[in-house]
């Protein structure tokens, strides 16, 4: 008879047909010994050392019924058994070693797994659901939402299986069209990719990637994708052989258009947190509207990060507030994955100049380009290590939680002279806040004894001593001035309200 040892608990001299789920007591040790009429039949000689005896014989499973486990079990005993002392320990502290390194962000064994089991098991899945098989007369296009350099953005709705859109959409006729509206519920954002721009099928195809990696890794984090289509004829914004990349509509603004909004961040409290924080002073209620939105953006970017994905686009305009008052990141076409080098293309510069952070690049620039994806992914936690490409985005983040918190920040230009101004004084917030033209309100940020401000210079500012010299999301996360969760405990609390209502 023979018991698998939990990783510390104990050895035991064995015939291996049986493996233990639990540790064993050493004083109950004979129990083992007399367990089944198989187990009766097989005495064992077993030596324990420390942990819980099993309560029954559920406990055991026997290794004949899984013979890779038992012949890997097997072989691991006859390895041991012929090394030292030393050779042990040595084996040991290699092992522990190659399980830090490939778990340490961002994370190789859980990227292999996601690529050659997971990804897989998506594809499957969705074919068998029908969602890889989208098609142009799935949907309608309503109106235009934006326009980036490979595609432009509309709005639009899933088409009913019982509806033919082409007969009903009649021009002029309000009432039909109003009918048609009632039954296309399902609303959706379509991205038409542009045709014959340079790169902007690449870019799609990044973007769909991205997209994908996402919705198994940290689905919570972005707008739900849907798929997409290639146009199999052409047809109003349709152009035939174009691609199409389709999500769930997530809300009707970003955060750039509550902050465009002289209300702000009023304008966003009902959405955060419905009529929670009536009675408390205009000030707290602003900075708890602001924190929340920031502990959000920061907790997304963590989990991305945790994947080994830079956004590299973090701005207000990417950013959708859901109606149940949730901030998920949109735009994943400048994202990078530093795991495997999934468009990372050295000295390139996708970046909105109002957000980027002053080294401008990801990675140091002499950076070479990737080696093939299953060598990149090997040496990734070294370069991840070496540049903490990570606190790329926490610049952005740094300048959204500056802009929302101080209001003539908001505006275009007043961003534009903001920067001018950082650049000239290296970078350095506080001296910014000393000898700037125009005195920012910065009553928001100097709450509880500044601990905004804090969180704010210690997201905007140049890389230091070995590109470090910024908070990472998890040590933003860990900063003081989230850990006094007023913010946190009335988000709570209005989702029991919300559930009562
Ligand atoms: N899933 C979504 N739900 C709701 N609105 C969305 C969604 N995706 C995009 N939008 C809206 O469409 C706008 C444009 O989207 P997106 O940023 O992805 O396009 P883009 O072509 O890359 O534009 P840009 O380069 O100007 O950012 C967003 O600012 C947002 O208002």
């Amino acid at each position: 008879m023979a018991y698998l040892p939990s990783p510390s608990a104990f050895t035991i001299k064995h015939n291996p047909r049986f493996i233990c789920t639990r540790p064993l007591r050493p004083n109950s040790l004979h129990n083992l010994c007399f367990f089944t009429n198989r187990l009766k039949n097989h005495p064992a000689k077993c030596h324990a050392f420390f942990g819980n005896i099993p309560d029954a014989l559920e406990e055991t499973i026997p290794l004949d019924q899984f013979p890779l486990l038992r012949s890997g079990y097997m072989q691991f005993q006859n390895f041991t058994e012929d090394l030292s002392e030393a050779q042990k320990w040595g084996f040991l502290v290699f092992a522990g070693f190659t399980w830090i390194y490939l778990t340490a962000r961002p994370g190789v064994l859980i990227g292999a797994i996601d690529a050659y089991l997971l990804a897989p098991l998506q594809l499957g899945f969705n074919s068998l659901t029908g969602k890889t098989s989208l098609k142009r007369s799935d949907f309608v296009v309503g109106n235009k939402l934006g326009e980036g350099s490979f595609g432009v953005v509309y709005s639009g709705a899933i088409v009913p299986k019982n509806l033919i859109v082409e007969d009903k959409v009649q021009k002029g006729r309000r009432g039909k069209s109003m009918e048609l509206d009632k039954k296309l519920k399902d609303k959706v954002i379509l991205k038409k990719v542009k045709v014959g721009i340079q790169g902007a099928e690449e870019c799609a195809d990044f973007e769909e990637w991205f997209n994908y990696r996402l919705s198994r890794a940290a689905p919570e984090t972005c707008a739900e994708f849907l798929g997409s289509f290639i146009a199999d004829k052409t047809s109003s914004q349709f152009t035939k052989g174009g691609k199409w990349l389709v999500w769930k509509y997530e809300g009707d603004q970003s955060l750039a258009d509550y902050m465009k909004d002289r209300n702000f961040p009023f304008n966003l409290e009902s959405v955060m947190f419905g009529q929670v924080l009536q009675g408390v002073d205009t000030v707290k209620r602003n900075a708890l509207i602001i924190k929340q939105v920031m502990r959000q953006i920061i907790t997304s970017l963590k989990k991305i990060h945790d994947t080994g994905i830079v956004h590299r686009d973090v701005k207000p305009a990417n950013l959708v507030v859901t109606k149940r008052g949730q901030i998920k990141l949109i735009d994943f076409g400048a994202a990078t994955d530093l795991r495997i080098g999934k468009n990372y293309v050295p000295n390139r510069g996708l970046l909105d100049p109002d957000y980027c952070p002053p080294e401008l690049y990801v990675m140091p620039e002499e950076t070479p380009s990737p080696p093939p994806e299953p060598i990149a992914a090997l040496l990734s936690p070294i370069l991840w290590q070496l540049n903490s490409p990570d606190l790329f985005d926490m610049y952005s983040a740094g300048i959204v939680l500056l802009q929302m918190a101080v209001p003539t920040l908001r505006s275009t230009a007043g961003l534009k002279n903001f920067n001018s101004e950082l650049k000239a004084f290296k970078y350095d917030l506080n001296k910014w806040r000393e000898y700037t033209r125009r005195i920012p309100d910065l009553t928001i940020l100097d709450l509880d004894s500044g601990r905004g401000w804090d969180l704010a210079t210690k997201l905007i500012s140049e890389r230091g001593f070995l590109r470090r010299g910024r908070l990472s999301a998890d040590a933003a996360l860990r900063h003081p001035y989230f850990l006094l969760g007023g913010d946190q405990a009335a988000a709570v609390l209005s989702k029991f309200s919300f559930s009562r209502d």
